[in-house]
């Protein structure tokens, strides 16, 4: 088994610990190879959920084809549990998200649900957030003075060229940050004009951390 099957076996013993987090109801859904596991899983306990809400167009396609049903964040009063993965996660569980380019349905999803579970392999677990490119989502018209806006903060933007977002958006990852307030800066970056929304997740961490590691499934609370 080479290192990318291993981590891959890790991801899936953490979407597979998940499940015991499932209660009924609906279920947030986020996006991600993690949480593509995550959803092959739950279609075995379908019959206990009434659907999900989802935070992509491939998500979504995927949580359909097991005949999952798909439900309009806005037909819900708000949601019990929330499972997404993440890029990284300090140990206060504040995340970097958004590899995937998902990170503003993730982040909607995420503020409307009472517990949000990440899951992911122990790789993504890390002392000081920042050594994955930050994701940012940008309206197109703006990119250009968000990019100049972001190096003022420090960062090296680079446009993720040919990647259009499900809301018809682009995206900018910066390079080079070592993030030390992680709030601080989600605020910063969220007030520039034309960002629609930052991946740090740190107003909003997760509630529950699950690592896959060679030792069996870890769980961290916040
Ligand atoms: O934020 C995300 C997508 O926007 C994903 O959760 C993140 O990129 C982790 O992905 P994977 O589970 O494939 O490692």
């Amino acid at each position: 088994m080479d290192s990318a099957q291993r981590q891959d076996e890790l991801k899936k013993q953490a979407a597979e610990a998940a499940l015991s987090h499932v209660e009924g109801g609906v279920i947030g859904v986020g996006t991600g190879s993690t949480v593509n596991h995550f959803i092959d899983y739950l279609a075995t306990i379908k019959g206990k959920i009434d659907g999900a809400v989802s935070s992509s167009e491939a998500s979504s396609q995927r949580l359909k084809a097991h005949g999952i049903p798909v439900l309009d964040l806005n037909a819900t009063g708000g949601l019990s549990l929330y499972v997404d993965g993440a890029d990284e996660s300090n140990k206060a569980l504040q995340l970097i998200k958004g590899g995937g380019g998902a990170l503003t349905r993730e982040k909607i999803v995420a503020a409307a649900s009472e517990r949000f579970v990440c899951i992911a392999d122990e790789s993504k677990l890390v002392p000081v957030l920042g050594a994955f490119p930050l994701p940012v989502e940008v309206i197109p018209m703006a990119r250009s003075y968000v990019a100049r806006e972001l190096v003022k903060l420090g960062g090296n933007p680079v446009w993720r060229e040919g990647f259009t977002t499900d809301n018809g958006n682009l995206i900018l990852d910066i390079n080079g940050l070592q993030i030390m307030e992680p709030m601080k800066l989600e605020q910063q970056i969220n007030n520039i004009a034309g960002v629609v929304t930052v991946g740090i997740f740190a107003l909003r961490p997760a509630d529950v951390l699950i690592l896959g590691s060679a030792d069996g499934p870890r769980t961290i609370t916040a």
